[in-house]
């Protein structure tokens, strides 16, 4: 069997806060197949996107962190080698963030934004040549007018049709990892579900891996082929979306699965802020995962 193309183990993280340190991440372990689908879900503050962020490399750049442990991607070791990942970004890693707007420059026509993305891949490629790719890829998320899209401003566009750019740019160069970070969330329902599909569809004829993070289980159950349940900085159950599902071990798991219905609708549930409730062993069981297990 090929390496995984994620492989994090034991990854500590500590956040330079005012006044100290923040410790983030307690050892998480995860990893991902080439092309699968792999969920990180858990409320609000649990550590989904500071884990993701690390991942790619993207804390590091603008915090002064404190890691531990190791994050193997596309078989480069993080850390040793922060240039090879950087040039992987684009290429290899692909990312997909919540509001478009945080990705696409407000002053660069769509056009321009695909020129960028197609040329890290193949510096001396023709702007005509990577219209029509482009055009292509834009027809390939149901942009049925990609002209007008290329010629665009992000604020021209609406939400949906921004959501799908950022698809269409972040697939075309079939990156081997594409990390989606509550993509869709601002928009409405019917929208978001839409572009979740083009997104596992083209995914999936790229044999693209994605690390899909979530608090929507609603959303998690129809997309994801495992799934790991994060809890105040700690894997707390791993397995595949319909065990988990059918068959939650972690007390954790099962509040946020009890809380389904109305986390379909955005909502998350009401869990307790403060304690460290769940961390408890008395909610052990077989399935979850210990303090410092590597999950396989
Ligand atoms: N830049 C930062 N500076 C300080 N603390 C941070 C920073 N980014 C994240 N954190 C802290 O790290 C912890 C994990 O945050 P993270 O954003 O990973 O949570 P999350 O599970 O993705 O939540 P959400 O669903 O709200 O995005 C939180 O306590 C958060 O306050």
């Amino acid at each position: 069997m090929t390496a995984p193309v994620l492989q994090i183990r034991d990854l500590t993280a500590t956040i330079p806060v005012l006044g100290g340190q923040k410790d983030v991440l307690h050892g998480i372990s995860l990893h991902i197949n080439a092309g699968e689908r792999v969920a990180l879900v858990g409320e609000s503050g649990s550590g989904k996107s500071v884990t993701a962020r690390i991942a790619m490399g993207l804390l590091q750049e603008d915090l002064k962190l404190g890691l531990t442990g190791d994050v193997d991607v596309a078989g480069h070791r993080l850390g040793s080698n922060a240039r090879a990942l950087r040039q992987m970004r684009g290429r290899e890693l692909a990312m997909i963030f919540q509001d478009p707007m945080e990705t696409l420059n407000p002053v660069i026509r769509i056009g321009g934004e695909f020129l960028e993305v197609l040329r890290r891949r193949e510096p001396r490629i023709r702007r005509a040549r990577a219209m029509e790719l482009a055009r292509d890829a834009l027809r390939d998320v149901e942009l049925n007018d990609p002209d007008m899209v290329l010629g665009s401003y992000p604020f021209q566009l609406s939400g949906g049709m921004n959501q799908r750019v950022m698809i269409a740019l972040a697939l075309i160069n079939r990156p081997t990892l594409l990390f989606a970070d509550e993509p869709g969330t601002a928009l409405d329902v019917s929208v978001q579900a839409r572009t979740l599909t083009l997104m596992r569809e083209l995914g999936a004829r790229n044999d693209t891996a994605i690390l899909f993070i979530s608090h929507n289980l609603g959303v998690v159950r129809e997309f994801a082929d495992r799934v790991y349940v994060i809890y105040r900085g700690r894997i707390v159950e791993h397995g595949r979306t319909d065990q988990v599902f059918a068959n939650p071990g972690h007390a954790y798991t099962r509040a946020l699965l009890s809380a389904l219905p109305s986390i379909a609708h955005g909502d998350l549930p009401d869990l307790p802020e403060t304690s460290d409730a769940f961390l408890d062993p008395l909610y052990l069981h077989e399935g979850c995962a210990e303090p410092g297990e590597t999950p396989r």
